[in-house]
C-alpha cells in the first residue's frame, strides 16, 4: 500500500481548493481523476457555457443596433464555428491544471477511485492508504425514470454538439435550461421548457424570476409549469414529448430533449460502504465542518456535498475549508450567506443573501425597493430591454439581507452588495458611495 496523508477523489474545484492548505502546510498528496483534471466547471460546465451566452449577448447587442442608430444586416450565426471557438477557449485546461497540481507537489493519479476500507483507496492495480480522505467527486444530471429517457441528452452534449437543432425541448425549469435556453433561442431555435413545480427557478427571488419569464416569452420561449413529462417516445427522426398539465395530455416534437431536472452526488461508484461512510441514497451524511458523520477521517466537499448550494466558486470554498480542517483541526465551517449567484441568461439575473419571501418567513423587518430602471438614463443609454432590482434592507438594523437584479450588469454590480453584506457596510453608507458616472454602479444610490 502506497501511503499519503491526504488522498482526494476528484480533480475540480472541490479537489483543487483541498491542495492549497494541506500542501502549504507539507502533507504528501494525492489526487486521484477520473476524467478531465480542472472537472466540470472549466471543462463542462461554467466556461464552455459561458462561451455560448458571450455570442447570445453578442446576437443581443446587435439586435438591438438600431437604437443606437446603426443599421446592420440580418447576423448569420455559424453554430459549427462557435462551437469550435469554444472548444478552442477550454482546450488546454487539464494539461494547465496538470501542471498546477505538479508545481503545488501533488501526485496526480489517473483512473477511477474506490473505498476498500475506512483509510484507503484502490485506483486501477494501486492501493493507496491515507490519513484523510476526500470525496471531491462532484455531480451529474438526476436520472429521469419515464419512458424514453434513453432519448434524453444532457448539458454536455449540448456544449458538443455542431449540429444547431431546429427545436430543443428542456425538462425542468432551473438554471441550466435557461441559461442554453437563450443561447439556442438567439440562435433561432424553438424552445421549450417543462417544469414540474409551480414556479420556475426556486431559490432565486420570484419577482426576479418574473421578470425573467416575461423576456424568456418575449423571446418565444415556451414555457410549461406544473407540468410532468410523461413519456418521450421516437417518430420519424423527432422526438415527441408527452406531457400532463391542467389535467389533460400535451405533446411537444423536438429534435433534442435535455435533461435538465437537477444534478446529484456523483458517489454511486465509490462503494462508501467499504468506507465506512455513511448516506442516504447518495447524500453522505456529514457535519457542519464537512465530515463524515461515520468517518471521521472522510471529508466532503463542492458538489458532492447534497445539501449545499451547487457552484464552481462554493465547491473551490468548500475544499478550502476541508484544507484547513485537515491542517488544523475541524473547526472550520462554511458560510454560504454573503456569496451571490447569477443566471447568466441574456439579461442576466443575479442575486445574494434572502429572497424577499425568506426575509418574510424569517419574520424579519424589512423595507423592499424595488425598481423597475429600464427609464434610468443608463439603461436607455444601452437600451435595455429589462433593467430591475430589488434591494432588501432590515429597517432596524439598515443592515442589505438581500439583493436582487436582472439585467444593468447584475452579474458585476451583485459583487458590491455582497462585499457590503459580508463586511456590515450599512445601506445608507453604500449609498452614499461616490462612484464614477456615468456608471451602472452609480445607481446603485437610487436602487434604495
Ligand atoms: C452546464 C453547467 C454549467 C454550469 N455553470 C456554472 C456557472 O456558470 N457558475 C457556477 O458557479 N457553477 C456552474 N456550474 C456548476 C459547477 O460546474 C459545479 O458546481 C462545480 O464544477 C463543482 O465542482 P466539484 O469540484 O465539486 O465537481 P467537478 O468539477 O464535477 O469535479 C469532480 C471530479 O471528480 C471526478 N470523479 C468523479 N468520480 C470519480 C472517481 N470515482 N474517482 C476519481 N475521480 C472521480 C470527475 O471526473 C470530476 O472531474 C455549472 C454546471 C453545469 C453542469
Ligand atoms: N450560473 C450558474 O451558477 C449555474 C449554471 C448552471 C448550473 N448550475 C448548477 O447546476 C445545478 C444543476 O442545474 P439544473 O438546471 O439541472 O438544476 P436546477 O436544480 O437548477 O433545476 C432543476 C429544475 O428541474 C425541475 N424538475 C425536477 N424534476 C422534474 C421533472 N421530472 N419534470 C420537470 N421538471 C423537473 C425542478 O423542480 C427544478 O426547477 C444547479 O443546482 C446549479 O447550481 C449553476
Amino acid at each position: 500500500m502506497e501511503k499519503y496523508d491526504v488522498v482526494i477523489l476528484g480533480g475540480g474545484n472541490a479537489g483543487m481548493g483541498v491542495t492549497v492548505a494541506t500542501r502549504a502546510a507539507g502533507l504528501s498528496v494525492a489526487m486521484v481523476e477520473a476524467r478531465d483534471l480542472g472537472g466540470t466547471c472549466p471543462n463542462r460546465g461554467c466556461t464552455p457555457k459561458k462561451v455560448l451566452v458571450a455570442a447570445a449577448h453578442a446576437l443581443d447587442e446587435i439586435g438591438k443596433a438600431d437604437r443606437h442608430a446603426i443599421r446592420v444586416d440580418r447576423p448569420h450565426l455559424d453554430w459549427r464555428a462557435l462551437i469550435e471557438r469554444e472548444k478552442a477557449v477550454i482546450r488546454d485546461i487539464p494539461l494547465r491544471v496538470s501542471r498546477l497540481m505538479d508545481k503545488r507537489g501533488v501526485d496526480v493519479i489517473s483512473g477511477e477511485a474506490r473505498f476498500i476500507g475506512s483509510n484507503a483507496i484502490r485506483v486501477n492495480d494501486r492501493e493507496l492508504e491515507a490519513k484523510n480522505i476526500v470525496i471531491a467527486t462532484g455531480s451529474r444530471p438526476r436520472p429521469l425514470p419515464i419512458p424514453g429517457a434513453e432519448l434524453l441528452t444532457i448539458s454536455d452534449d449540448v456544449l458538443n454538439d455542431p449540429e444547431l437543432p431546429c427545436a430543443v425541448v428542456f425538462v425542468g425549469g432551473g438554471v441550466i435550461a435557461f441559461e442554453l435556453g437563450h443561447v439556442y433561442a438567439r440562435a433561432g431555435v424553438d424552445v421549450t421548457v417543462i417544469e414540474a413545480l409551480p414556479q420556475l427557478l426556486a431559490g432565486f427571488d420570484a419577482d426576479a424570476v418574473a421578470q425573467l419569464r416575461g423576456e424568456s416569452e418575449r423571446l418565444g420561449i415556451g414555457i410549461h409549469t406544473k407540468a410532468w413529462v410523461k413519456r418521450i417516445d421516437e417518430s420519424n427522426g423527432r422526438l415527441r414529448v408527452s406531457f400532463a398539465k391542467d389535467g389533460v395530455e400535451r405533446v411537444v416534437e423536438a429534435d433534442r430533449v435535455v435533461n435538465c431536472a437537477g444534478r446529484m452526488a456523483n458517489v454511486e461508484g465509490l462503494d462508501l460502504g467499504a468506507g465506512v461512510v455513511v448516506h442516504r441514497e447518495g447524500r453522505i451524511e456529514i457535519d457542519d465542518r464537512l465530515r463524515s458523520r461515520s468517518n471521521p477521517d472522510v471529508y466532503v466537499c463542492g458538489d458532492a456535498v447534497w445539501n449545499s448550494p451547487q457552484l464552481s466558486p462554493i465547491a473551490t470554498y468548500e475544499g478550502g475549508i476541508v484544507g484547513r480542517n485537515i491542517t488544523e483541526g475541524p473547526k472550520h465551517r462554511p458560510d454560504y450567506s454573503c456569496v451571490p449567484a447569477s443566471l447568466y441568461s441574456v439579461p442576466v439575473v443575479a442575486g445574494v443573501g434572502l429572497t424577499e419571501a425568506k426575509a418574510k418567513e424569517l419574520g424579519l423587518r424589512i423595507k423592499v425597493h424595488t425598481n423597475d430602471m429600464r427609464e434610468w438614463l443608463s439603461a436607455r443609454t444601452y437600451a435595455e430591454t429589462v433593467a430591475w432590482s430589488k434591494i432588501i434592507v432590515e429597517e432596524t438594523t439598515d443592515r442589505i439581507v438581500g439583493a436582487h437584479l436582472v439585467g444593468h450588469s447584475g452579474e458585476e454590480l451583485i459583487h458590491m452588495f455582497a462585499l457590503a453584506m459580508k463586511h456590515g457596510i450599512p445601506a445608507r453608507a453604500l449609498s452614499e458611495m461616490v462612484c464614477a458616472f456615468p456608471t451602472f454602479s452609480a445607481d446603485i444610490r437610487n436602487m434604495m
